[in-house]
């Protein structure tokens, strides 16, 4: 069984590749890191570790390509995938779409295209850029053929710092979960998928929990001079106002979805001693990336804080106080918190907030952030 993955980063080796050559697949890593191809295609293997444990996986089977460079053979290699997965950040998914649609629509077989990222309805946003790039006759031929299922990923895999470039050290927790209502074809066969018939709780849950949590953790640490996420929930204040915000998001959750409330906190402690797990060093600036996508209307910040005032009709305190935070993240190597400098140098934090979380400066959820701004 054939699978290609777009993104041989952290995600795409430590999790998704390795549950693949669990399931018996023969895997091609797409990317556009050479030193990551190279690598995989000398060594046709790497190692994943499981942190705290002396346990270690060897992965095999997998070589990778050149997504610039290598077209044709990406094009070869997704007409004779079963399953193609992706992770390689939410703002990368238009720039693979191209590359995909033309392997799609060369496709003759059945297959399912799984979108791995952050996001509520990743796959979904994939297919939508996946179908600017095909014709009409394309479209019906890759419709009655390809599943696109959306699914919700969670294992935390930091920045690696190894001397060999392909070994990634993860967390030994994991879940993968893919929403099977739009699946046509048979259901593939891989070791670690959950199949749930609607994602919308099992996303949500996880976003506005594992990554509400990490992102109040990175931009409140980061504002208090924290390296790491875990030195950061070492400071009491801030592992308080972590409880505190996952308590405001956890309230929207409980209530849109009926979940029970001592079970959700359990949930919520499960997932901050993920956070402080001491054989994980886990940089506040990879889990604080991308402050603009992460300020977004449908992320996890502005999406539960605004759940929150129309469902509890109360101000998200603690969520607003993280915005401002976030609003104050700066790191020169971060194209997006620079990009953030600069709209609140010209507009002001109030105009760059309104603008990134599309709501008008009179919505409460602006009024309750600009009194931590202030
Ligand atoms: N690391 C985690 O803990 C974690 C957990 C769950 C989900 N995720 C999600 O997985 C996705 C990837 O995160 P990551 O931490 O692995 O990031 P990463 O930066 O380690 O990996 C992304 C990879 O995508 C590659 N890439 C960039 N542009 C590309 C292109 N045009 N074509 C092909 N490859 C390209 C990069 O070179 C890199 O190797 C994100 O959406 C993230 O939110 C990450
Ligand atoms: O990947 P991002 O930038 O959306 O978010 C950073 C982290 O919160 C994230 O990567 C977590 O480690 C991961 O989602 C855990 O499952």
């Amino acid at each position: 069984m054939k699978a290609v993955h777009f993104g041989a980063g952290n995600i795409g080796r430590g999790f998704i590749g390795a549950l693949l050559f669990q399931s018996n697949y023969e895997t091609t890593f797409v990317d556009v890191n050479t030193e990551l191809i190279d690598e995989l295609n000398k060594k046709e293997a790497y190692r994943v570790e499981l942190a705290g444990t002396e346990d270690y996986m060897e992965v095999t089977n997998v070589s990778g390509l050149n997504s610039l460079n290598d077209e044709e053979k990406v094009i070869e290699a997704i007409t004779e995938a079963e399953v193609i997965t992706t992770a390689v950040g939410p703002n990368v998914l238009p720039m693979i779409a191209p590359l995909l649609a033309k392997g799609l629509g060369e496709k003759k077989s059945t297959g399912l295209v799984i979108a791995c990222e952050n996001m509520v309805g990743g796959t979904e946003t994939l297919k939508n850029h996946v179908y600017e790039n095909l014709d009409e006759e394309q479209k019906e031929w890759v419709s009655d053929r390809i599943s696109f299922p959306n699914a919700a990923v969670d294992r935390i895999v930091p920045n690696q710092n190894q001397e060999d470039p392909l070994t990634v050290m993860v967390e030994p927790y994991y879940e993968w979960v893919v929403e099977t209502s739009s699946v046509t074809s048979e259901l593939p066969d891989i070791k670690g998928i959950t199949y749930v018939d609607d994602l919308t709780p099992y996303i949500e849950r996880k976003l506005f929990t594992v990554n509400t949590g990490h992102a109040v953790a990175a931009y409140l640490g980061k504002y208090n001079g924290h390296h790491t996420i875990k030195e950061a929930l070492e400071d009491v204040k801030i592992k308080n106002k972590t409880q505190a915000a996952l308590g405001e998001s956890g309230g929207v959750l409980i209530e849109k979805y009926g979940f029970n409330t001592e079970k959700h906190q359990e949930y919520i402690d499960t997932i901050i001693s993920r956070f402080e797990n001491p054989d994980l060093s886990d940089e506040v600036t990879r889990v604080g990336r991308g402050p603009i996508r992460k300020l977004g209307p449908k992320d996890r910040l502005v999406r539960p804080a605004l759940e929150y005032i129309r469902l509890k009709n109360e101000e998200p305190v603690h969520l607003a106080e993280v915005i401002a935070a976030a609003l104050d993240y700066r790191n020169e190597d971060d194209a997006e918190a620079i990009e953030l400098e600069g709209m609140i140098r010209k507009k002001g934090k109030v105009g760059a907030f309104c603008e990134i979380a599309e709501i008008n400066e009179n919505h409460p959820l602006v009024k309750a952030v600009e009194k931590h701004i202030n």
